[in-house]
């Protein structure tokens, strides 16, 4: 039981958006998809569920390709932006025509949780405004009973209070339904709590992907006066660096086990500075220097 995906290639003209892209998403996970603008999350949204073809690699679910695959695929739910309901559509019509698509579909639980949003079935989906279209898509997404649901760029559009009741419903859903859930999102640390697995992508290609908690044991900060920090960290593999005086903070890529050297301070990590810290690694951006900004190379 899982959906693999198995060397991935996708190439628009020039730009190779996904590069042998291998991995499982597993049965009771909440896995998040993050990476920055372009880095492909979304053109693997829609190969892994049939919307567009790879140029090389395949897409299983439960065993069974993706491609052309009405049983796979009815086992595969996305919340995307698109609509895929007649523009005229009253949402009380949309959320029943559901049932028709997905028998298992929680009519009951849709009009409820409509009501927790306030979100009015009578309107017509066209009238809604951008939060309300992404609360709709939200509602389906919840009330959905398939094994796997995906969900791109989620909150787009909501305000905090909404947002926060969608994580919350989310969860809810999880632990009532043990289905797998994808979240690809731009806002990592309104997520860092939620998803239990992080896969990061960077120019089409995996640069993470491992247990949330694993990452985030996987480097630590450290400051302290720039000397005795160079001291420490020569030799180890380090993410980001940033001076600011005498001082100097450093990101470094490994678990924090040693005692410290008296004068030295280390602090665990928060995904999304994990995250930050990453993509200057990778962008060659590690060395940041004083008040000024100046990034070196
Ligand atoms: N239909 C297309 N035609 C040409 N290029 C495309 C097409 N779809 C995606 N791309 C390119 O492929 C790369 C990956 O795009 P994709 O939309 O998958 O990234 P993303 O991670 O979802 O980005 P964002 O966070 O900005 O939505 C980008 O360089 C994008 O410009």
């Amino acid at each position: 039981m899982s959906i693999e995906c198995k060397d991935i290639t996708k190439q628009f003209g020039s730009t190779r958006a996904l590069d042998q892209v291998s991995l499982t998403l597993e049965p009771g996970h909440i896995y998040g998809l993050l990476g920055n603008n372009g880095a492909g999350k979304s053109t693997l949204l829609s190969i892994l569920t049939d919307r567009q073809l790879p140029d090389q690699g395949t897409v299983t679910v439960d065993g069974q390709p993706v491609r052309n695959n009405d049983a796979a695929l009815h086992k595969v739910f996305m919340v995307g932006e698109q609509n895929f309901f007649p523009e005229d559509m009253k949402i009380k019509r949309a959320l029943h025509t559901m049932t028709y698509f997905y028998p298992d579909f929680d009519l009951r639980r849709a009009h409820g949780l409509a009501k927790q949003f306030g979100l009015s079935l009578k309107k017509k989906i066209p009238a809604l405004s951008t939060g309300y279209s992404s609360i709709f898509r939200l509602i389906l997404g919840l009330s959905v009973n398939t094994p796997y649901v995906i969900f791109d760029e989620p909150v787009l559009g909501l305000d905090a209070q909404h947002r926060e009741l969608f994580y919350r419903l989310l969860v809810e859903k999880f632990m009532a339904q043990s289905c797998t859930i994808l979240l690809s999102t731009h806002l990592i640390s309104e997520v860092e709590n939620l998803i239990d697995h992080t896969i990061i992508l960077r120019e089409g290609r995996i640069l993470r992907n491992a247990p949330t908690e694993e990452l985030l044991t996987s480097a630590y900060t450290l400051s302290g006066p720039a000397g005795l920090v160079e001291q420490y960290t020569e030799g180890k593999q380090i993410l980001t660096s940033h001076s600011l005086g005498g001082l100097k903070t450093v990101t470094l890529q490994e678990e924090s086990t040693e005692p410290l050297p008296a004068g030295l301070e280390r602090s665990s990590m928060r995904l999304q500075d994990y995250f930050i810290s990453l993509q200057e690694a990778e962008d060659g951006t590690t060395e940041r220097k004083d008040a000024n900004h100046v990034y070196e190379s």
